[in-house]
Protein backbone atom coordinates (compact mmCIF):
# COMPACT_ATOMS: atom_id res chain seq x y z
CA UNK A 1 0.00 0.00 0.00
CA UNK A 2 1.24 3.49 -0.91
CA UNK A 3 0.55 6.11 1.39
CA UNK A 4 -0.34 9.17 0.67
CA UNK A 5 -0.85 10.19 4.62
CA UNK A 6 1.42 8.88 7.27
CA UNK A 7 1.39 9.57 11.13
CA UNK A 8 3.08 8.19 14.08
CA UNK A 9 2.76 9.13 17.74
CA UNK A 10 1.25 12.75 16.57
CA UNK A 11 0.30 14.95 19.39
CA UNK A 12 -0.37 18.28 19.56
CA UNK A 13 -0.77 20.75 22.52
CA UNK A 14 -2.27 24.24 22.69
CA UNK A 15 -0.49 26.69 24.70
CA UNK A 16 2.48 24.99 25.02
CA UNK A 17 4.86 26.82 28.04
CA UNK A 18 2.05 28.43 29.79
CA UNK A 19 -0.30 27.34 32.87
CA UNK A 20 -2.99 26.14 30.52
CA UNK A 21 -0.97 24.32 28.25
CA UNK A 22 -3.55 21.25 26.99
CA UNK A 23 -2.90 18.36 25.25
CA UNK A 24 -5.15 17.52 21.97
CA UNK A 25 -4.40 14.75 20.15
CA UNK A 26 -2.84 12.05 22.44
CA UNK A 27 -0.14 9.99 19.93
CA UNK A 28 -1.78 9.50 16.58
CA UNK A 29 -0.68 6.69 14.21
CA UNK A 30 -3.09 6.56 11.09
CA UNK A 31 -2.06 5.79 7.08
CA UNK A 32 -4.34 6.81 4.38
CA UNK A 33 -3.71 4.77 1.35
CA UNK A 34 -3.83 6.91 -1.66
CA UNK A 35 -7.32 6.89 -3.25
CA UNK A 36 -8.65 5.73 -0.02
CA UNK A 37 -11.96 7.76 0.42
CA UNK A 38 -12.32 7.93 4.43
CA UNK A 39 -14.30 9.68 7.32
CA UNK A 40 -12.88 11.23 9.92
CA UNK A 41 -15.89 10.76 12.61
CA UNK A 42 -15.77 11.46 16.46
CA UNK A 43 -17.51 13.61 18.98
CA UNK A 44 -17.42 17.61 19.32
CA UNK A 45 -14.15 18.48 20.82
CA UNK A 46 -12.09 15.03 20.00
CA UNK A 47 -9.56 16.40 17.86
CA UNK A 48 -11.32 16.06 14.57
CA UNK A 49 -10.27 19.87 13.04
CA UNK A 50 -6.92 19.72 14.78
CA UNK A 51 -6.26 16.57 13.02
CA UNK A 52 -7.26 17.64 9.70
CA UNK A 53 -5.27 20.92 10.38
CA UNK A 54 -2.06 18.99 11.13
CA UNK A 55 -2.31 16.72 8.15
CA UNK A 56 -2.94 19.96 5.59
CA UNK A 57 -0.27 21.20 7.38
CA UNK A 58 -1.54 24.51 8.81
CA UNK A 59 -0.03 23.50 11.87
CA UNK A 60 2.46 22.01 13.49
CA UNK A 61 2.72 18.82 15.68
CA UNK A 62 4.13 19.26 18.64
CA UNK A 63 6.04 15.72 18.24
CA UNK A 64 5.85 12.58 16.17
CA UNK A 65 6.10 12.09 13.00
CA UNK A 66 3.89 13.12 9.92
CA UNK A 67 4.84 12.40 6.09
CA UNK A 68 2.45 13.43 3.28
CA UNK A 69 3.13 11.53 0.01
CA UNK A 70 6.11 9.82 1.40
CA UNK A 71 8.17 13.29 2.53
CA UNK A 72 8.76 13.63 6.19
CA UNK A 73 7.73 17.32 7.32
CA UNK A 74 9.29 17.43 10.61
CA UNK A 75 12.34 19.16 9.14
CA UNK A 76 10.78 21.41 6.55
CA UNK A 77 10.39 25.28 6.92
CA UNK A 78 7.11 26.98 6.74
CA UNK A 79 8.42 27.43 2.48
CA UNK A 80 8.57 24.06 1.95
CA UNK A 81 5.46 23.01 3.79
CA UNK A 82 3.65 25.69 1.22
CA UNK A 83 5.22 24.08 -1.70
CA UNK A 84 3.54 20.36 -0.20
CA UNK A 85 0.45 21.45 0.76
CA UNK A 86 0.02 22.97 -2.77
CA UNK A 87 1.42 20.27 -4.88
CA UNK A 88 -0.95 17.66 -2.63
CA UNK A 89 -3.62 19.20 -0.91
CA UNK A 90 -7.02 20.71 -1.69
CA UNK A 91 -9.28 21.66 0.72
CA UNK A 92 -12.74 21.95 1.25
CA UNK A 93 -14.30 23.30 4.37
CA UNK A 94 -17.73 24.12 5.93
CA UNK A 95 -17.62 27.89 4.95
CA UNK A 96 -15.34 27.35 1.65
CA UNK A 97 -13.68 30.36 2.23
CA UNK A 98 -14.83 31.54 -1.24
CA UNK A 99 -13.45 35.45 -1.74
CA UNK A 100 -17.10 36.78 -2.08
CA UNK A 101 -16.58 40.27 -4.00
CA UNK A 102 -15.01 37.56 -7.06
CA UNK A 103 -17.05 35.52 -9.30
CA UNK A 104 -16.94 31.52 -9.51
CA UNK A 105 -14.85 31.25 -12.38
CA UNK A 106 -12.23 33.71 -10.71
CA UNK A 107 -12.37 31.63 -7.30
CA UNK A 108 -11.52 28.82 -8.69
CA UNK A 109 -9.03 29.79 -11.22
CA UNK A 110 -6.84 31.91 -8.62
CA UNK A 111 -4.73 28.89 -6.83
CA UNK A 112 -3.68 27.28 -9.94
CA UNK A 113 -2.35 30.68 -11.14
CA UNK A 114 -1.19 32.24 -7.75
CA UNK A 115 0.35 28.52 -6.19
CA UNK A 116 1.16 27.24 -9.74
CA UNK A 117 1.67 29.45 -12.11
CA UNK A 118 -0.50 27.89 -14.74
CA UNK A 119 -1.13 30.38 -17.64
CA UNK A 120 -4.60 32.09 -17.48
CA UNK A 121 -6.18 30.58 -20.26
CA UNK A 122 -5.10 27.07 -18.92
CA UNK A 123 -6.60 28.28 -15.36
CA UNK A 124 -9.42 29.20 -17.58
CA UNK A 125 -10.19 26.38 -19.48
CA UNK A 126 -9.75 24.03 -16.85
CA UNK A 127 -12.05 26.07 -14.17
CA UNK A 128 -14.89 26.13 -16.67
CA UNK A 129 -14.99 22.59 -17.35
CA UNK A 130 -14.84 21.89 -13.05
CA UNK A 131 -17.65 24.59 -13.01
CA UNK A 132 -19.74 22.10 -15.71
CA UNK A 133 -18.71 19.45 -13.91
CA UNK A 134 -19.85 20.45 -10.28
CA UNK A 135 -23.17 21.90 -12.19
CA UNK A 136 -22.79 25.43 -12.18
CA UNK A 137 -22.39 26.09 -16.00
CA UNK A 138 -24.31 29.33 -16.38
CA UNK A 139 -23.25 31.04 -12.98
CA UNK A 140 -19.37 31.18 -13.80
CA UNK A 141 -19.73 35.05 -13.52
CA UNK A 142 -22.08 35.19 -10.27
CA UNK A 143 -20.08 36.85 -7.56
CA UNK A 144 -19.15 34.21 -4.65
CA UNK A 145 -21.71 35.73 -2.48
CA UNK A 146 -24.71 35.32 -4.88
CA UNK A 147 -24.65 31.70 -5.03
CA UNK A 148 -26.37 29.65 -2.31
CA UNK A 149 -24.75 27.52 0.00
CA UNK A 150 -24.47 24.50 -2.02
CA UNK A 151 -23.57 26.49 -4.87
CA UNK A 152 -20.70 27.70 -3.06
CA UNK A 153 -19.58 24.64 -1.54
CA UNK A 154 -19.57 23.02 -4.89
CA UNK A 155 -17.27 26.34 -6.04
CA UNK A 156 -15.13 25.13 -3.55
CA UNK A 157 -15.05 21.67 -4.67
CA UNK A 158 -14.00 22.86 -7.85
CA UNK A 159 -11.53 25.35 -6.74
CA UNK A 160 -9.87 22.01 -4.60
CA UNK A 161 -9.64 19.58 -7.37
CA UNK A 162 -8.26 22.35 -9.76
CA UNK A 163 -4.74 21.63 -9.07
CA UNK A 164 -5.40 17.81 -9.31
CA UNK A 165 -4.56 17.06 -5.69
CA UNK A 166 -3.51 13.30 -4.52
CA UNK A 167 -5.52 14.73 -1.16
CA UNK A 168 -8.82 16.08 -0.39
CA UNK A 169 -9.01 17.83 2.57
CA UNK A 170 -12.79 18.35 4.01
CA UNK A 171 -14.44 19.60 7.00
CA UNK A 172 -17.84 18.84 7.65
CA UNK A 173 -17.93 19.86 3.40
CA UNK A 174 -21.65 19.20 3.90
CA UNK A 175 -22.71 20.60 7.55
CA UNK A 176 -24.90 23.47 6.94
CA UNK A 177 -26.05 22.13 3.81
CA UNK A 178 -29.79 21.23 3.73
CA UNK A 179 -30.33 16.96 3.42
CA UNK A 180 -30.17 16.92 -0.19
CA UNK A 181 -27.67 19.21 -1.16
CA UNK A 182 -25.96 17.70 1.32
CA UNK A 183 -26.09 14.22 -0.48
CA UNK A 184 -25.22 15.70 -4.05
CA UNK A 185 -22.22 17.67 -2.13
CA UNK A 186 -20.98 14.29 -1.00
CA UNK A 187 -21.84 12.27 -4.12
CA UNK A 188 -19.43 14.64 -6.05
CA UNK A 189 -16.69 14.53 -3.65
CA UNK A 190 -17.17 10.52 -4.36
CA UNK A 191 -17.50 10.84 -7.81
CA UNK A 192 -13.94 12.71 -7.96
CA UNK A 193 -12.54 10.67 -5.75
CA UNK A 194 -13.16 7.30 -7.69
CA UNK A 195 -12.81 9.63 -11.07
CA UNK A 196 -9.45 11.05 -10.50
CA UNK A 197 -7.95 8.78 -7.87
CA UNK A 198 -7.71 11.71 -5.40
CA UNK A 199 -7.68 10.28 -1.48
CA UNK A 200 -10.31 12.34 0.47
CA UNK A 201 -9.94 12.60 4.58
CA UNK A 202 -13.98 13.87 5.46
CA UNK A 203 -15.02 14.81 8.96
CA UNK A 204 -18.54 14.25 9.26
CA UNK A 205 -21.16 14.33 11.73
CA UNK A 206 -23.50 13.05 9.28
CA UNK A 207 -23.27 8.63 10.54
CA UNK A 208 -25.19 8.51 6.89
CA UNK A 209 -22.24 10.00 4.52
CA UNK A 210 -19.72 8.42 7.34
CA UNK A 211 -21.38 4.73 6.59
CA UNK A 212 -20.52 5.29 2.65
CA UNK A 213 -17.06 5.67 3.15
CA UNK A 214 -14.39 2.75 2.65
CA UNK A 215 -13.37 3.49 5.93
CA UNK A 216 -14.17 5.63 9.17
CA UNK A 217 -12.06 6.50 11.47
CA UNK A 218 -13.39 7.71 14.90
CA UNK A 219 -11.81 10.16 17.61
CA UNK A 220 -12.21 10.26 21.25
CA UNK A 221 -10.74 12.54 23.30
CA UNK A 222 -7.67 13.13 20.89
CA UNK A 223 -7.41 9.23 20.28
CA UNK A 224 -7.81 6.32 18.07
CA UNK A 225 -10.84 4.91 19.55
CA UNK A 226 -12.08 2.89 16.70
CA UNK A 227 -11.27 2.38 12.71
CA UNK A 228 -13.96 0.43 10.51
CA UNK A 229 -14.00 -0.53 6.71
CA UNK A 230 -17.00 -0.63 4.47
N1 LIG B 1 -6.30 27.15 18.92
C1 LIG B 1 -6.67 26.45 20.00
N2 LIG B 1 -6.25 26.78 21.24
C2 LIG B 1 -6.62 26.06 22.32
N3 LIG B 1 -7.39 24.97 22.29
C3 LIG B 1 -7.86 24.58 21.07
C4 LIG B 1 -7.53 25.30 19.87
N4 LIG B 1 -8.13 24.66 18.83
C5 LIG B 1 -8.80 23.62 19.36
N5 LIG B 1 -8.64 23.57 20.71
C6 LIG B 1 -9.21 22.55 21.63
O1 LIG B 1 -8.86 21.28 21.12
C7 LIG B 1 -9.92 20.35 21.33
C8 LIG B 1 -10.24 19.69 19.99
O2 LIG B 1 -10.85 20.65 19.15
P1 LIG B 1 -11.26 20.32 17.63
O3 LIG B 1 -11.83 21.56 17.03
O4 LIG B 1 -10.12 19.69 16.95
O5 LIG B 1 -12.40 19.23 17.88
P2 LIG B 1 -13.46 18.64 16.83
O6 LIG B 1 -13.50 17.18 17.08
O7 LIG B 1 -13.14 19.10 15.46
O8 LIG B 1 -14.80 19.31 17.34
P3 LIG B 1 -16.14 19.72 16.55
O9 LIG B 1 -16.76 18.43 16.08
O10 LIG B 1 -16.97 20.40 17.58
O11 LIG B 1 -15.74 20.64 15.42
C9 LIG B 1 -11.07 21.13 21.95
O12 LIG B 1 -11.07 20.90 23.31
C10 LIG B 1 -10.73 22.57 21.62
O13 LIG B 1 -11.23 23.43 22.61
Amino acid sequence: MTAIVSLRGLRKSYGVGTPVETEVLHGIDIELAEGEFCALIGPSGSGKSTLLNLIGLLERPTSGDLAIAGSETAGLKEQALTVLRGRHIGFVFQFHHLLPAFTALENVMMPSIIEQGVATADAEAISRDLLLRVGLKGHEHKKANQLSGGQQQRVAIARALSRSPRLILADEPTGNLDTHTADDIFALLREFNRERGSACLIVTHDPRLAARCDRRIELVDGRVAHVSSA
